[in-house]
Order: structure tokens, then sequence, then C-alpha cells
């Protein structure tokens, strides 16, 4: 067996975004999200053959296949020259909203990195994994958000961008999905996309509270809210526990200790907490 590297992403819940303006010359997109300790790790191993695996770890700690192939992925390796076996794997639903295309790509460039020895920095990573999520449209600003931790409000688009970030979100947050929401089905959807931008503010928070009330006025206005997201929405208002939609993925993402009870009674709650930190190269060392 080929020698092996591995290497963590966290996710990243986005609350509001916005595509960037091209004309700018800098894809992605502004908005904020929260950086979250759940991700996805890579294993990523030598071989003759590019191939990727993304498996998920179920609540019972047992194993299951997610998908085969990745063409983020691949495409990033195939840039660098590079082939490998990759095994991906997350406790998070995939195409549910957690940045899962962005953290697998840093999560798997990282150990590659280090595996293959290949001298990249954080910069030089965030820059192939951000450009592949453009190429597939598996994202806009999870890439730069996962540089670093916090709760984040991203200034300007790409990985070079101003991106205020604030570590006080100190209590848990509780998320329900009821299913993908492919990411690219969104962003492909001029429709949706002109909607989008339209709810969008220049807004920062500066606090947890204000993250979700931005969040959450967002959401009204975006056009993306489904019944069932309704239905989860209501009872957290009627609980006074600040919440909003996932973007993108068809769910609701709550804070605060009794987020969870209510949250359970929709079904499965993934338990998260804001994560200091982001993706970490991963040297040959
Ligand atoms: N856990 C994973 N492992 C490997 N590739 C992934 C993973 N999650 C997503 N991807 C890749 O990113 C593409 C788009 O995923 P997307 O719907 O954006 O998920 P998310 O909303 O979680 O970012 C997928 O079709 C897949 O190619
Ligand atoms: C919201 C989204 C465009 C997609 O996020 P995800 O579905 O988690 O890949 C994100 O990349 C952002 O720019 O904020």
């Amino acid at each position: 067996m080929g020698r092996t590297a591995v290497a963590f992403c966290p996710g990243h819940i986005s609350g509001w975004f916005k595509r960037a303006d091209p004309k700018n010359g800098v894809k992605g997109s502004v908005g904020g999200g929260i950086v979250v300790n759940k991700g996805v790790t890579s294993e990523v191993r030598e071989s003759d053959a590019m191939s990727v695996q993304a498996l998920k770890k179920e609540a019972d700690g047992s194993i299951s296949s997610l998908f085969s192939g990745s063409p983020p992925i691949e495409y990033a390796f195939e840039k660098l020259g590079i082939l490998a076996e990759v095994i991906t794997t997350t406790r998070l639903p995939a195409g549910s909203g957690f940045g899962l295309s962005a953290a697998s790509l840093l999560s798997s460039l990282s150990a590659a990195n280090s595996l293959f020895d290949l001298g990249l920095d954080n910069a030089g990573i965030a820059k192939i994994a951000h450009e592949s999520e453009i190429k597939f449209n598996s994202g806009l600003g999870d890439v730069a958000a996962l540089t670093g931790g916090g709760y984040i409000c991203r200034q300007k688009p790409g990985i070079m961008g101003d991106i205020i970030r604030n570590y006080d979100m100190n209590d848990s947050i509780s998320v329900i999905s009821f299913g993908p929401l492919p990411t690219e089905s969104i962003l492909g959807n001029p429709k949706a996309m002109e909607k989008i931008s339209s709810a969008f503010r220049e807004v920062c928070p500066k606090t947890p509270a204000e993250f979700f009330e931005i969040s959450r006025e967002f959401a009204e206005n975006s056009g993306l809210i489904s019944e069932r997201i309704r239905s989860v929405l209501l009872k957290c208002d009627q609980n006074n526990i600040p919440a909003s939609m996932t973007m993108l993925g068809e769910g609701v993402f709550a804070y605060g200790k009794n987020a969870e009870r209510i949250l359970a009674g929709f079904g499965e709650v993934y338990n998260l907490n804001m994560s200091k930190y982001g993706f970490e190269t991963r040297r040959n060392d």
C-alpha cells in the first residue's frame, strides 16, 4: 500500500451571500457565514490512478458510502499533475449547505501537499481550491471563509478579499437538514440569483444575535425557504431561538442550548460549534 497523508478542514455554513460582480475580475461572493468544527477529513494515498471516494460517518459511528468521483477534486489534482486515491470522510450531509465541496477540496489538497511535498502554502492551496469551486459552480465563498475561523463577513470576493472575523459565538449551533439543495442548481439559475442579489444587504454583524438577524432577513427575502424550513423557523421563533436557513441546503441552523431540543422534533440534529480555525496546510513534516 502506498504512502498516505491525512488532513482536516472545517465546514462552513453560509447565512447570506451575493455573487460578486465579474466586472471587477475577481470571481466568488460576498456575504456572511460561520466556520464550524465539523467538516471533512481527507486521506490521500499514492496511486497510479486518480480516484475519489466520499464516505459519511453516521450517528452510530458506522461508515456509509456517499458517492464516488468528485470533479472539483479531480480537476485540482490534475492541475497539480498528481494522481492519488482520495478518501474523504464527513459526519455532515453532502450538498446541504455545510461548504463540504470546499472543505473536501482544501483537506485533500492539504494532505496531497504533505504527501507529495508540493511546497504549497495556505494561499497556494486556497487559490487552487477556489478556482475549482468556481469552475464547477460548487461554491463561491466557502474557500475564502475557510482560510480562517470564526463567524465572518466577507466584504470582497476571492481568497484575498477583506474578511471580518469575530470569535464570540460561544454557544452551540444545531442544524437540521431535510436534504441536499445542489449548489449548482441555484448558482446556475439566473432568476434565483437575481432574487438572492436583491435580498443581499451590505451589513456586517458585531454580535452572534446580529449574525442570525442578518441571515434570517436574507433568507426571508431570498425566495428559498421551503414549507419544511418554514415550519422549523416558526417553532424556533415561538421559542425565541435565533435561526435561519442554511445556504445552500434545505435546512435550518439555530443558536443556543435550547435549539437542539426544538430541532429534534423535526429529525436528526447535527450539533456544531464555531471553529476558531480554518483549514491547516499540512507540510511535509
Ligand atoms: N464530502 C465530499 N467529498 C468529496 N467531494 C465532495 C464532498 N462534498 C461535495 N463534494 C463535491 O462538491 C460537489 C458539489 O457539492 P455541493 O452540492 O456544493 O456540496 P456542499 O453544499 O456541501 O458544498 C459534489 O458534487 C462533489 O463533487
Ligand atoms: C452559499 C454558497 C454560494 C454555496 O455554499 P454551499 O452550498 O455550502 O457550497 C457559498 O459558497 C457562499 O458563497 O456563501
